[in-house]
């Protein structure tokens, strides 16, 4: 089945580098379509205004509510009915974690809408409107200030994206990722390539041993170790993948 994705912006061309590589390819074997809207073909006003002074003062301008909402109907207009709700995402500093988990759980969705901010945000009542139409996730990319959502939403995108069965070549690399790395397991062990020796670096002997159970192991003990010393909340956390 078919992915769409919508992106709605004041920048639609953060979203072009998404017509590159594997998603390119995956749009290029009809897996995946992906729209970037530009909000301000929902303004009407000669200066095309998407912003304006927040209500209750402050530093910042605030998105108008108007073009959000022509936008996201319009959005709603093109679907095949009878439809399922799309999914809107919403990135926003203030938003649930993306995840692993997430990005897992939105894979699954036939039709995602990301909806994208700058200035101080959104006002609040298109988020208050399109949780009634469609499925509503404000997500956080993490804790760090962005300017607008588009970086986020791209990266969002590339983790959902690439969870879609036929998008990624080598399904394989995904299942011993799922249970080694970026989802609440550990991370992800060192890798090596020919040649073994560069600029007087070799690499470890087990990898070149053929004895697959010692690799196995020696990479189990790299990704505890390399997780103990960076990421010591993921060691915590029980996880049925971890044995
Ligand atoms: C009230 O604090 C702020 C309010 C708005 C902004 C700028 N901005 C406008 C829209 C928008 C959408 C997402 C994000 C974002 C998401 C993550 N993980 N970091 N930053 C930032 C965004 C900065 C800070």
């Amino acid at each position: 089945s078919v992915m769409r994705i919508d992106t709605i912006s004041i920048f639609p061309e953060y979203f072009a580098p998404l017509h590159l590589s594997l998603i390119g390819k995956a749009i290029d074997h009809g897996l995946l379509e992906v729209s970037s809207h530009d909000l301000r073909e929902f303004t009407h006003d000669r200066h095309r205004s998407v912003d304006d002074t927040p209500y209750g003062g402050g530093a910042g301008m605030v998105m108008k509510p108007e073009p959000w909402g022509e936008a996201l109907d319009s959005i709603l207009e093109q679907l095949p009915s009878p439809r399922r709700r799309p999914v809107l995402v919403v990135p926003t500093p203030s938003g649930r974690p993306f995840t692993q988990h997430a990005a897992a759980e939105l894979a699954g969705a036939e039709h995602l809408v990301f909806a994208c901010g700058r200035y101080e945000g959104i006002d609040h009542r298109v988020l208050d409107w399109a949780d009634e139409h469609f499925e509503l996730h404000e997500l956080s990319l993490g804790d760090y200030v962005l300017n607008g959502g588009e970086v986020a939403a791209l990266a969002m995108i590339e983790a959902i994206v690439r969870l879609v069965p036929g998008v990624i070549g080598n399904p394989d690399s995904l299942v011993e990722e799922s249970y080694s790395a970026s989802t609440r397991g550990m991370l992800e062990y060192p890798v090596y390539t020919k040649p073994s020796q560069w600029r007087g670096l070799e690499v470890p002997g087990v990898l070149l041993s053929g004895d697959h159970g010692a690799v196995d192991a020696w990479r189990a003990l790299r990704s505890r170790e390399i997780t103990a010393a960076r990421r010591p909340d993921l060691l915590d956390q029980e996880s049925p993948d971890r044995p």
